[in-house]
């Protein structure tokens, strides 16, 4: 009953240290500029994951004292109504950040709305403005659950130079932008997705695997080179036989954490880092406005 497991990489306590360390930031930096920092979140439509990741997003803001104005519309509210919201927020110096909480409603173009946020605010860091930045490692907001998971890995001193990192999935939100993370940090870079041939014979060459696609078990033992280092960003609410539903990610990490050498849980893993890049971006924000 002695089999070898995988360490795991905790995202939350990383976090806890993470808020701590913003906590005492704000309160010195809050004397000269006057105010505590500001994020807004806006929510469309009523999502019940989404309502879930919101509250926890100001419940964090609220324990390092960030100050959170949350709005909450309903699923019909109209493109130039957000547009109009945005704008003011864009202007409202109490504001550091602006988050869009995505998924929207089908009638909204996500995208379009996204472009309308001051880059200066966008505490997601997906403007385009931005994901340019990234790309040509420039100083700028940085996407948080790609940003959270190159922490986390920094905080356990894996190293990703020269190493094979597998990236499977490819979304904007985190396959392309942490494909270009870990690629700033000198790992050799494959980004592999739902029309790749051969997925096992992919992952297998991974040092370093991510699975970001929102497939509950994609990632099996034999899809994992022993000793690697395993990154589950899915989050998927399942349902068993008993009719409890429990979050799990990506990776089958029962197996899986006999093959690792290290691996992130589900919950509390990236999930916890994503929140703790929102406010730090948020932060960082701020301590440039002054
Ligand atoms: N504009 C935008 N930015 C986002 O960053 C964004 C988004 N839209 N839409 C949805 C995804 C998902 N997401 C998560 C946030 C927090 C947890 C989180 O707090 N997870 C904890 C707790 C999970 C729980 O138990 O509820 C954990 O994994 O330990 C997870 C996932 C942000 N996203």
């Amino acid at each position: 009953m002695d089999a070898k497991t995988a360490q795991l990489l905790d995202g939350k306590a990383l976090a806890e240290q993470i808020y701590t360390q913003l906590q005492q930031q704000i309160q010195q930096m809050q004397p000269t500029v006057g105010r505590a920092p500001g994020l807004a979140v806006l929510m469309v439509g009523d999502n019940p994951a989404s309502a879930a990741y919101v509250q926890n997003k100001e419940r964090a803001c609220a324990k390092v004292g960030i100050a959170s104005y949350g709005q909450h519309f309903p699923t019909e509210t109209s493109f130039s109504e957000l547009e109009k919201v945005i704008q003011a927020l864009n202007q409202d110096d109490r504001v550091d950040g602006i988050l869009v909480q995505l998924p929207l409603p089908d009638h909204l173009d996500a995208v379009a709305l996204l472009h309308q946020i001051n880059p200066d605010k966008d505490a997601d860091g997906l403007h385009p403005l931005n994901l340019g930045r990234l790309v040509r490692s420039e100083p700028g907001l940085r996407s948080c659950t790609p940003a959270g998971v190159m922490r986390l890995l920094q905080e356990y001193k894996i190293d990703v130079k020269g190493k094979q990192a597998v990236v499977v999935g490819r979304s904007i939100l985190v396959g392309k932008p942490l494909a270009m993370m870990l690629l700033e940090a000198d790992a050799t870079v494959t980004i592999a997705h739902s029309r790749s041939h051969d997925l096992p014979t992919i992952t297998r060459n991974a040092d370093i695997l991510v699975a970001a696609v929102g497939r509950p078990g994609l990632i099996t033992a034999e899809m994992v080179k022993p000793g690697a280092v395993v990154i589950d960003v899915g989050i998927n609410r399942v349902t068993n036989d008993a009719g409890k539903s429990r979050l799990v990610g990506d990776v089958d990490f029962d197996s899986v954490q006999r093959v690792a050498q290290f691996i992130t849980p589900v919950p509390g893993g990236v999930g916890a880092m994503t929140v703790a890049m929102l406010l730090q971006n948020t932060v960082w924000s701020y301590s440039q406005r002054q």
